[in-house]
């Protein structure tokens, strides 16, 4: 069932298509990644901003933290960012697509490369992925949060911000295992759980648990 093909995404289209798998991607350093040998390549950026919480749920679930991640205009989840575009460096594209999708606000909020978590690069596609992860204060998380409904790309490429549940509940598989049973972009699935795990989040262990 299709409306009207792919227009002038087409172009695109290949770089979201469902179904890669974490081993379709390999780590690269920042560094090699931003070298000659993939500066042919298409490069994208995106970010995890995410604020420590220590509330829990019912005396049960520990809510760990607020995360923000995004339902995208494909259906798909995924962490808010975009492509590089031609002459941009990974950093200002991370920075200028969360002022479009999220309208972050960089003068208080701008990525810095010290923020980079860890680069992919998927050969097939000729795609390298940048991930990025900062923390801000839970009062600057809902600041943030709530200025999403009115950043220019809210309601086109961004449908909805959403806080991916980080506790496992009673049958071992509501909560975060259910979230990640979910269709998402790109490698943001292994993202969020490398995200997950470089800020002491959720423990190895922990993330262990929700491997099904
Ligand atoms: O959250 C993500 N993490 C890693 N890769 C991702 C993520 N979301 C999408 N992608 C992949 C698949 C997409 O086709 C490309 C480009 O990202 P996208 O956000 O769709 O680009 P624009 O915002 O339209 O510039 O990266
Ligand atoms: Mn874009
Ligand atoms: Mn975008
Ligand atoms: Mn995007």
């Amino acid at each position: 069932m299709t409306d009207i093909g792919w227009g002038n995404l087409a172009q695109y289209e290949h770089y979201g298509r469902v179904g890669d798998i974490k081993e379709d991607f390999d780590i690269i350093s920042y560094e090699d990644s931003k070298g000659e040998l993939y500066s042919s390549f298409k490069h994208a950026s995106h970010a995890m901003l995410f604020a420590r919480n220590d509330t829990v749920l019912w005396d049960l679930y520990k809510s760990r933290a607020a995360i923000m991640m995004q339902m995208r205009f494909d259906g798909l989840l995924g962490f808010p960012g975009g492509l590089v575009d031609p002459g941009e460096n990974p950093l200002d594209g991370v920075n200028r697509e969360l002022e479009e999708e999220i309208g972050l606000d960089l003068c208080k909020h701008k990525l810095q490369n010290s923020d980079q978590v860890v680069s992919f690069v998927n050969k097939s596609k000729n795609l390298v992925l940048h991930f990025y992860g900062k923390e801000v204060t839970v009062n600057d998380f809902s600041e943030i949060e709530m200025k999403t409904l009115s950043a220019p790309d809210y309601g086109n490429e961004t449908l909805g911000m959403i806080r991916p549940p980080l506790y496992t509940m009673g049958d071992g598989y509501r909560g975060l295992p259910a979230f990640l049973s979910n269709s998402y972009a790109g490698n943001s699935r292994q993202e969020l759980l490398i995200g997950l795990q470089h800020f002491k989040i959720l423990e190895q262990d922990e993330i262990e648990k929700t491997r099904r």
